[in-house]
C-alpha cells in the first residue's frame, strides 16, 4: 500500500485533508476544517427595479459595472477563505529553521520559529509558558512530492520557560524543537535532514492526541515505553504530569539504536560507570550527554524521585525485557494505596473501549463516564508504548486498522503477557499505543 499522504496543490478541500497515521503507517482522512466556508454574495440588477425605464442607457451600463464591481469585490473579500498567518490546524505556514544538532548519522533535532510571530499560539495556556495539550504534534510539508507527516515538538526546556533553547530561542517567541530520525528510503525524514539553518519549513496544526490527565484521573503513575524518536510524546508527558500535579511517577524506558543518541563522548572518557551495561541503566548527568539526553538528565535533577529515565542501546546488545518491564510497572505504583475504579464503560478508562480509539484525539475527546463504585476512585495508571509500528506490535500488539482510521486494538504482545500474569496490572493500568 503507498502510505504517502499526498497534498494537493489546488483544491481547497482536499488541502484540508490531515493524515492520522502511527508512527510508521498512515491514513488521510478528511476534517472538517475549523474556518467555515463563506458563501459568495453575488449582486446583480434587480429585474424590478425602482428606477424609472426613461433612465438613459449610459446611466444604466454605469450601474451595471457597478455591481459587477461590487459583486467581484464581496466574491473576493468572502469566498476566499481566510489564511492564518500562523500556526493552525488548516493551512501551512513558514517556519524558519534557526538550528540543526546532529545526535548520530541518522538522528538531528531541529529548533524552529515561526515567521509571523503569536504571542497567544494556540498551544499555550493562556498567559503562560504552559502547554495546553499532554500530546500533540504537527505536521511538516514536503514541498517536492506534496506529502506531509507528523512530529512531536520536544516539551519546554524548563518549568517556568526560563531557560534559553539552544542558546536562542525560548518557547516565549514560539520556537519549537524536534527530534527526527532519518529512515532509509524515507522521503519526509530525508528532506528534513537535508535542510540547514535559515532554510524555510512549511507546518501545520497543533494536532491534539490522548489526554492523558484525564485518563490518570485519580491515579498517579505512567510508564512509558519508548523507541527512538518515539520518546519525544514521552517527555511531553512527564512534563503534563510532573509539573500539573504533586505526587505523580512517571518511568521513561528507552531504547535506542545507537549510543550516540545518548551520548556522543567515547567510552573512555566517560568518568561514570553507566556506560555500556547489559541491562537497562538508569540514565544520568555526565559529560558529552547529546542534548535530548542532557534534557532528560535535567528533568530527573528538577523532579527528583519521581522521574526515572532508563536506557537500552541496540547496538549494544542490550534491550528491555518482560521482566524489566514487570519490574517498573510494579516498583512505580508499590506504595499506592488507592483502588481504581473498573472503568466499565468509560471511555477513557475501560480497556475494551479503549481499542476503537484512535490516538488523534482532537480538542473534544470524551469525558469520565465511571460508575460509582465504593472504595474506588476514577483513572487508571498509564503503560505506553510509543515507537516504530514493530516495535509498539512487539511490546503491546498491532494497532488496527477500522473504518479508515487507525485505531489502538487490543492489547497483545508482552503487555498482555504482564497482564495475564499479574492480573492486578490488568485492572489499575490502561495501555495506550502511540
Ligand atoms: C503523531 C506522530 C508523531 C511523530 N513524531 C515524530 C517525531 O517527533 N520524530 C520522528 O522522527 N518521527 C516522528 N513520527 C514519524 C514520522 O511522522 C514519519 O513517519 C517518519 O519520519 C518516516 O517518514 P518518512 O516520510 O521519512 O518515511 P516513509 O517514506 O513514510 O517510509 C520510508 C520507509 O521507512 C520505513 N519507516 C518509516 N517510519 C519508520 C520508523 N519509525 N521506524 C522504522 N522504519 C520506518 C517505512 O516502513 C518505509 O519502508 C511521528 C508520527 C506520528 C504519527
Amino acid at each position: 500500500m503507498n502510505t504517502r499522504t499526498l497534498l494537493p496543490k489546488v483544491n481547497v478541500n482536499m488541502a484540508a485533508m490531515f493524515c492520522a497515521r502511527s508512527w510508521t503507517g498512515r491514513l488521510c482522512r478528511p476534517r472538517a476544517s475549523r474556518f467555515p466556508t463563506k458563501h459568495a454574495t453575488f449582486y446583480r440588477p434587480s429585474s424590478t427595479s425602482s428606477h424609472p425605464p426613461t433612465q438613459p442607457r449610459s446611466s444604466h451600463t454605469r450601474r451595471r459595472i457597478l455591481f459587477l464591481l461590487l459583486g467581484t469585490t464581496t466574491f473576493l473579500l468572502f469566498a476566499t477563505p481566510a489564511k492564518p498567518p500562523t500556526l493552525n490546524e488548516t493551512t501551512f505556514v513558514p517556519y524558519t529553521i534557526t538550528s540543526r544538532a546532529s545526535l548520530s548519522p541518522a538522528s538531528f533535532i531541529l529548533t524552529l520559529v515561526p515567521q509571523t510571530p503569536n504571542p497567544e499560539p494556540m498551544y499555550l495556556l493562556p498567559g503562560t509558558n504552559r502547554w495546553r495539550h499532554p500530546l500533540w504534534s504537527v505536521e511538516f510539508k514536503q514541498p517536492e512530492v506534496q506529502i506531509s507527516r507528523h512530529y512531536t515538538p520536544l516539551p519546554p526546556q524548563s518549568k517556568d520557560g526560563d531557560d534559553m533553547l539552544d542558546g536562542a530561542e525560548s518557547e516565549r517567541n514560539g520556537a519549537l524543537r524536534f527530534y527526527i530520525r532519518a529512515h532509509s528510503d524515507g522521503e519526509m525524514s530525508h528532506y528534513l535532514r537535508r535542510l540547514r539553518p535559515h532554510d524555510t519549513v512549511q507546518l501545520r496544526g497543533p494536532h491534539i492526541g490522548f489526554d492523558l490527565v484525564k485518563r490518570l484521573g485519580a491515579c498517579k503513575n505512567i510508564v512509558f515505553l519508548a523507541g527512538g524518536t518515539g520518546l519525544v510524546p514521552g517527555m511531553q508527558a512527564a512534563r503534563v504530569a510532573l509539573d500539573g500535579y504533586e505526587d505523580t511517577n512517571v518511568s521513561l524506558l528507552w531504547a535506542v539504536r545507537s549510543r550516540k543518541d545518548i551520548q556522543s563522548t567515547p567510552p573512555s572518557e566517560v568518568s561514570n560507570g553507566w556506560w555500556g551495561s547489559s541491562g537497562p541503566t538508569e540514565i544520568q548527568a555526565a559529560e558529552g550527554l547529546s542534548p535530548i539526553a542532557r534534557q532528560l538528565a535535567d528533568m530527573k535533577a528538577q523532579y527528583g524521585k519521581r522521574l526515572s529515565v532508563q536506557v537500552v542501546v541496540d547496538e549494544e546488545g542490550s534491550s528491555f525485557q518482560p521482566v524489566h518491564l514487570q519490574k517498573a510497572l510494579l516498583d512505580i505504583g508499590k506504595d499506592d494505596k488507592l483502588v481504581s475504579n473498573p472503568g466499565s464503560g468509560c471511555a477513557l478508562h475501560d480497556q475494551k473501549l479503549s481499542e476503537q480509539a484512535s490516538e488523534f484525539e482532537g480538542d473534544a475527546g470524551p469525558n469520565c463516564a465511571c460508575s460509582p463504585v465504593e472504595g474506588t476512585l476514577p483513572g487508571k495508571n498509564l503503560f505506553i508504548i510509543s515507537g516504530p509500528g514493530g516495535f509498539v506490535k512487539h511490546y503491546a500488539g498491532d494497532k488496527v486498522w477500522q473504518g479508515g482510521r487507525q485505531t489502538q486494538g487490543p492489547v497483545g504482545g508482552v503487555a498482555a503477557q504482564l497482564q495475564k500474569k499479574n492480573p492486578q496490572l490488568a485492572k489499575e493500568w490502561l495501555v495506550l499505543k502511540l
